[in-house]
């Protein structure tokens, strides 16, 4: 991936990051890449994410799911980490068939998609690495029991990615279902390029091994500059400008197929940053459609976020037909691909013009090798800002309090006293 920072330095933003200061924070980078490395070697704890281009074992993985890959469908059941990489793949990428991901407690849409859903052509990946996930094991026991109810045996369409023990482990050794293993020493949000990312886009065709390999000339970039490290460029930014009132960022990716990835990055930078009062809250957004509906504020509103195009120079493309109407001559001859490159030009200067700052990141066209690299990408500057930030990026204590209170709650616990509650309702 390439990284253009230009538009968040301070002769452009306000807030920007001034070159002089830039400078300065490159030494911090170059101490914080030295304890990232000696993480990655002793494979520590979080770190070892950024080993998964060379631990990922493709052909297990391949060899785990041949029995699915008939498969017409996938569907996924898993939340947070260990869904969200493996549909950003399937949502960026080619597949041979339908990928679904059950990833949400929501009755309404559990119920409409299985009725959709052949069952007798569909694959199953259940993923979690804990194993014990309440949203994961519920939908679970609610989709084993469709299978059930209409006579299809559910343990000849079922794969489990998963860790050593747990209900999910527990429930796969008794009923011998295939297994994949979670990679140790890595968090959920980590894992995209692993078997909790790789195994459900494997099952319909997608490259993974493609994957692997743009991963894997990400990470041979990682060096002690942000000046010659995309992924370090970002990492470092988006903390400067952080410090400087950038309390957002606005992931705008200008193509439906990554749409999923501005997902994961939310996941990936909000547990992994977001701690001790730190942290910048993630927008999800998606050019060109919310240059008509967010831009407005992005560009009048007060310049307290980022805003990180994300952009792929070359890809398919659709011509448009001439038009014969008044006013829309400058379509003639274009095509929606020009149509959508000169709106995201015409973006990113419109928020400069105003000193907003924005970073683009560019892949070359939106295949296997580019998203592995991407993905790989934001792990590492995430790994980084977490070592600028001084945060223990690899944990996510602040997400248990809420669901221990949720399990008190199903007990038949008592409501809360934290909340308060104000009532309006109309007469
Ligand atoms: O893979 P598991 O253990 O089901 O966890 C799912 C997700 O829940 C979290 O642990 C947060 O509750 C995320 O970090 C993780 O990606």
């Amino acid at each position: 991936m390439d990284i253009d920072i230009g538009n968040a330095l301070d002769a452009v933003a306000g807030p920007g990051v001034p070159r002089d200061s830039l400078d300065r924070l490159d030494g911090r980078v170059a101490e914080a890449h030295e304890r990232i490395d000696r993480g990655m070697a002793d494979d520590e704890f979080g770190y070892a994410a950024l080993n998964l281009p060379e631990r990922v074992d493709t052909a297990a993985i391949r060899d785990a799911v041949a029995p699915l890959t008939d498969a017409e469908t996938v569907l996924t059941i898993g939340i947070g980490g260990s869904a969200l990489g493996a549909a950003t793949l399937t949502d960026a990428l080619e597949t041979d068939g339908d990928a679904y991901y059950l990833d949400n407690v929501d009755p309404a849409q559990t119920s409409a998609l299985l009725a959709d859903l052949d069952l007798e052509s569909t694959a199953l990946n259940v993923v979690s690495r804990s194993g014990t996930t309440a949203e994961t094991l519920a939908n679970f026991l609610v989709v084993r029991e469709v299978y059930e109810d209409r006579g299809v045996d559910w343990t000849e369409h079922t794969l489990v990615t998963t860790g050593e023990s747990g209900n999910l482990r527990d429930l796969a050794d008794e009923h011998d279902l295939p297994v994949l293993p979670v990679p140790d020493g890595v968090p959920g949000r980590f894992s995209a390029l692993s078997t909790v990312g790789l195994a459900s886009a494997a099952i319909l065709g997608v490259d993974v091994e493609s994957v692997v390999t743009g991963a894997r000339a990400e990470r041979e970039s990682l060096s002690g500059s942000l000046y010659e490290t995309p992924a370090y460029a970002y990492g470092a930014i988006t903390y400067a400008l952080n410090a400087r009132g950038a309390s957002a960022n606005v992931v705008m990716p200008y193509h439906e197929s990554l749409e999923t990835y501005a997902e994961w990055y939310a996941q990936l930078s909000a547990e992994s940053l977001g701690k001790a009062g730190l942290g910048q809250t993630p927008v999800r957004a998606l050019g060109a459609t919310d240059q008509h509906s967010q831009l407005q504020l992005y560009r009048a509103g007060p310049n307290d976020k980022l805003v990180t195009f994300v952009h792929a120079r070359d890809g398919p493309d659709v011509d448009i037909p001439d038009a014969e109407l008044e006013g829309l001559d400058y379509l003639d001859g274009a095509s929606l691909g020009e149509l959508r490159d000169a709106e995201f030009e015409a973006t990113e200067a419109s928020l400069a013009d105003v000193g907003l700052p924005n970073v683009r990141v560019e892949i070359e066209r939106v295949d296997a090798a580019a998203i592995g690299g991407l993905l790989y990408g934001m792990e590492a500057a995430t790994v980084l800002a977490g070592e600028l930030y001084g945060v223990e990026t690899f944990t996510q204590p602040a997400v248990e309090w809420g669901k221990e209170v949720a399990r008190d709650l199903l007990r038949g616990g008592d409501p809360l006293d934290e909340t308060t509650s104000l009532r309006v309702t109309r007469e």
